[in-house]
């Protein structure tokens, strides 16, 4: 068991460090399979029996889960670099392709899990990408620790889902603590599905 008391750090006390993550070997399955659980749950349209076995068995796997729960920075969600989206359930599918400061290249799909309606992905789900790629450009220009204070994205076409996706996103500028970033969300063949743009702006000493 590790880190019972999780609940009482204050994440606001100080900004963790990332460190990758080595997961066990099973982990990458397990979040894979969650993942599909995900895809059902938004999905299935199943008896009153079915949802009563689904309610128990997702019940079992919280009683199994929940003694280790971990801190942030402690467990390898969110730090499994070989991962579709680091192993974080939160993060859409992709892999990061490209890391270097001219630019930070993600590839991945959206799954029946981002679905907004009519078939194509949730808009909401497009801020999420552009913002994690804001955090990559800045972390990969070398650029100081940033929060995202404001992002702008221009949705040019819908955004189909189990269809491969590419984020693309570069420094445009850099102005003392501000850095603007822009990036271009496409499909394969070069088709512009969004655009975004973006301000991080350099944290000072002792801001969450
Ligand atoms: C540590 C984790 C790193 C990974 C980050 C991944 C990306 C994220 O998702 S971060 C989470 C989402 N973002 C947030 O929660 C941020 C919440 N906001 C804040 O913390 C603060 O408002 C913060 C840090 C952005 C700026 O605060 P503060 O240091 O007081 O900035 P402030 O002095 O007002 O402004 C600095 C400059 O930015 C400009 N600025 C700040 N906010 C904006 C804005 N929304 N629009 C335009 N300009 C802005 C100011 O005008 C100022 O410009 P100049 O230097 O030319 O006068």
């Amino acid at each position: 068991m590790s880190e019972p008391d999780s609940d009482k750090v204050d994440l606001r006390s100080e900004i963790p460090r990332f460190r990758p993550a080595a997961p066990p070997p099973s982990f990458g399955e397990f979040v894979e399979n969650m993942r599909r659980l995900q895809d059902l749950a938004v999905c299935v349209d199943a008896t009153d029996e079915v949802y009563q076995q689904a309610r128990d068995r997702a019940a079992e796997l919280v009683e199994l889960l929940a003694p280790y729960a971990a801190r942030e920075g402690k467990g390898p969600a969110n730090r499994s670099m070989d991962l579709p989206g680091r192993g974080s359930l939160l993060m859409p599918p992709f892999h990061v392709e490209k890391f270097d400061e001219e630019s930070v290249v993600a590839r991945g799909v959206l799954r029946r899990y981002h679905l907004g309606g009519g078939g194509v992905a949730h808009g909401g789900v497009l801020p999420l990408i552009f913002d994690d790629n804001f955090g990559n450009v800045v972390y990969a220009a070398k650029r100081p620790i940033s929060r995202t204070a404001y992002l702008h994205v221009n949705y040019r076409k819908v955004t189909p889902l189990d269809v491969p996706l590419i984020i693309e996103g570069k420094v445009d500028r850099v102005e003392g603590r501000k850095t603007f970033i822009t990036a271009r969300l496409t499909e394969e063949d070069g088709t512009l599905l969004a655009d975004g743009e973006g301000l991080m702006v350099q944290l000072l000493p002792g801001q969450p």
